[in-house]
């Protein structure tokens, strides 16, 4: 498929405001995908890269302005492009306004378009770039990206500046592509049509729904298991449910990990007969994965690889683990007395690519395994909780201190008792599962309780910042706030207190390559970075675009573990914002 066949359709889902018709659009981008499918279903995303697959092009906004300047000639230079991008708003229409002397450009001076991009190629193209490293690699990257514009008319350009920068923004959410796969190739044609037919008869387009419904099941129990879009959309194409009901969890191949939401031993004692009661350990999540040949991997929750990071867990599991399995867990850093300490020590060690063995020597790390999702050849999803458990001590060993202990109790007392205990030991809380429970990977369901006493903290995705003055003019120093929706960030106030000079210096390496746009002291900042916020109270308030301000937000950490879309949702303000 030419990327500007892909361009043009995508144009057209962008301006698709309905969720049924995006869904017919993108089932028919889909069916016409061809050998291109994979890629396609990825690009409409966003990604270039499986869902699973932590390699990333690594492309900031100051790279890709430069290139988009580049490519607009020399009287453009990244400045510009940065003022274009405040006034129109976004990369894409920014990217668009100026003519690269693509195809259009091309086919005037009688060439046919010759030099179109393909999809294909252009995969490739970013994968190669993605590839490069090593000194020097900025510039490759730039000149493969600018050579990638180059030859782009406006549609195209900015579909590509968006792909580049991870943020396609048009409306398709996971969901989307979940009902387009099934529609494209497994729904009866029948059956998309009756549930479109307004005067079709009630019966015949229940019928339809169950049938389509089953349908979409199926490709997302593919999707949970594989994280792998593109490859589900092939199978479903090439080989029908069957090819999609053969899709395994692949030791090797992270897995979204499930989710808990607030609750208490009351509420978890009314839903199930008896609770499973856990400790909450105050750490960062872990996906710990042992193939064949004792190779061992480690994934954080947002599924990057931190195998790197953590060496003294990959000899344990070496060692203690004799066969393929995929755990699920918390690495816990701990005091020389094996005490627990806060989550800030684990988030030193987490996802650190330099001085690890220096770091290892300052900060001990253990893991704390709570789930086994594979082991002896099984896949164990869809076993209770209580038999993978079984598993989870099979596989580790009974009295591991790596196993966290599982206590399975009708009795609130007991579980008061194991909830002070668990405070006690300096343990952020407990967990209160369904026992009964399968595992849902991503699903932030009701089987998974988590209480801690503490007030709740908010994980906000930084989206401004203004700079310091005086002694701290080279500092970003207060830092502006959003909550995520859907596809977009709404701003919910600003945060200077509780960071110190050191942390200031820190944030301001962490976010300056991240920054859009300049305008007097203040930045704005392409959402990526996610702080965890204390505060007073949650209030509404007409002073940001999410109708809420907090009161005397405090900094404390930076969630290294998340992403911004994984940050708090707006969704999540507005019920804390009730329920105070
Ligand atoms: N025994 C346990 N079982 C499950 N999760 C645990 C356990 N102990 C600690 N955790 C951690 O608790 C997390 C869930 O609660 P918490 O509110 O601390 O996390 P969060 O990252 O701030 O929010 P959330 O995960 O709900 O988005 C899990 O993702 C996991 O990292």
């Amino acid at each position: 498929m030419e990327f500007a066949e892909f361009a043009d359709r995508v144009a057209e889902i962008e301006a698709e405001s309905a969720d049924l018709g995006t869904v017919t659009l993108l089932a028919s981008l889909f069916a016409d995908a061809g050998t291109d499918l994979e890629t396609v279903v990825r690009f409409v995303q966003g990604r270039v890269f499986p869902a699973w697959d932590s390699t990333t092009l690594d492309i900031g906004p100051r790279l890709c302005h430069e290139a988009i300047a580049r490519a607009a000639g020399p009287n453009v230079s990244a400045d510009d492009v940065e003022d274009k991008l405040a006034e129109l708003g976004e990369i894409g229409a920014v990217a668009a306004s100026y003519d690269f002397g693509g195809q259009r450009g091309l086919a005037a001076f009688g060439s046919g378009g010759q030099d179109g991009l393909t999809v294909a190629e252009l995969d490739s193209k970013l994968r190669d770039l993605a590839a490069v490293s090593g000194s020097g690699s900025e510039d490759t990257k730039l000149k493969i990206l600018y050579g990638l514009f180059n030859r782009t008319d406006p549609d195209e350009a900015r579909y590509l500046a968006r792909l580049v920068l991870s943020e396609m923004r048009i409306g398709v959410g996971e969901g989307s592509v979940r009902d387009a796969i099934a529609e494209a190739f497994l729904v009866e044609p029948e059956d998309a049509a009756a549930i479109r037919d307004d005067d079709a008869d009630d019966e015949t387009v229940d019928d339809a729904r169950e049938r389509r419904d089953r349908h979409i099941e199926t490709v997302a129990r593919a999707l949970q298991v594989s994280n792998d879009y593109g490859m589900v959309a092939a199978l479903a194409r090439d080989e029908g449910e069957d090819g999609l009901d053969s899709v395994h969890l692949e030791v090797g191949r992270p897995i979204q990990a499930m989710l808990a939401q607030a609750g208490t031993a009351a509420d978890a004692l009314e839903s199930w007969e008896t609770v499973g009661v856990e400790t909450k350990f105050d750490g960062a999540r872990v996906q710990v994965h042992r193939d064949e040949s004792n190779s061992v991997s480690l994934f954080s929750r947002n599924m990057e690889d931190v195998t790197g990071a953590l060496p003294e867990i990959v000899e344990y599991v070496e060692s203690a683990v004799g066969s393929p399995a995929i755990l699920d867990g918390e690495v816990v850093a701990l005091d020389d007395d094996g005490e627990p300490l806060p989550f800030q020590e684990i988030l030193k060690r987490f996802r650190r690519k330099h001085d690890v063995a220096k770091m290892r020597d300052e900060i001990r790390v253990e893991l704390r395994a709570f789930d086994c999702l594979h082991a002896k050849g099984e896949d164990l999803l869809d076993e209770p909780l209580s038999v993978r458990h079984e598993y989870l001590s099979e596989v580790l060993g009974e009295d591991s201190d790596a196993v966290s202990d599982l206590l399975l109790s009708d009795d609130a007392e007991e579980i008061a008792a194991y909830e002070a205990d668990a405070l006690e030991a300096g343990h952020e809380g407990i967990m209160l599962k369904n026992p009964e429970a399968a595992y849902s990977p991503g699903d932030r369901g009701k089987n998974w309780l988590k209480r801690k006493p503490d007030v709740e903290t908010l994980d906000l995705v930084v989206t401004g910042a203004e700079w310091g003055e005086g002694r701290r003019a080279k500092f970003l120093g207060t830092f502006l706030l959003s909550a995520r929706t859907d596809d977009d960030y709404e701003t919910i106030g600003k945060v200077a207190t509780g960071i110190t000079d050191e942390e200031i210096a820190d944030l301001t390496e962490l976010l300056e390559p991240e920054i859009e746009r300049e305008s007097g002291q203040e930045v704005d900042i392409r959402p990526s970075v996610v702080f965890e916020v204390g505060y007073e109270e949650i209030q509404e308030s007409p002073t940001y675009s999410s109708g809420y301000a907090l009161r005397f937000p405090r900094f404390i950490s930076v969630r290294e573990d998340k992403t911004s879309e994984t940050a708090d949702s707006l969704e999540r303000v507005e019920r804390l914002a009730e329920s105070q």
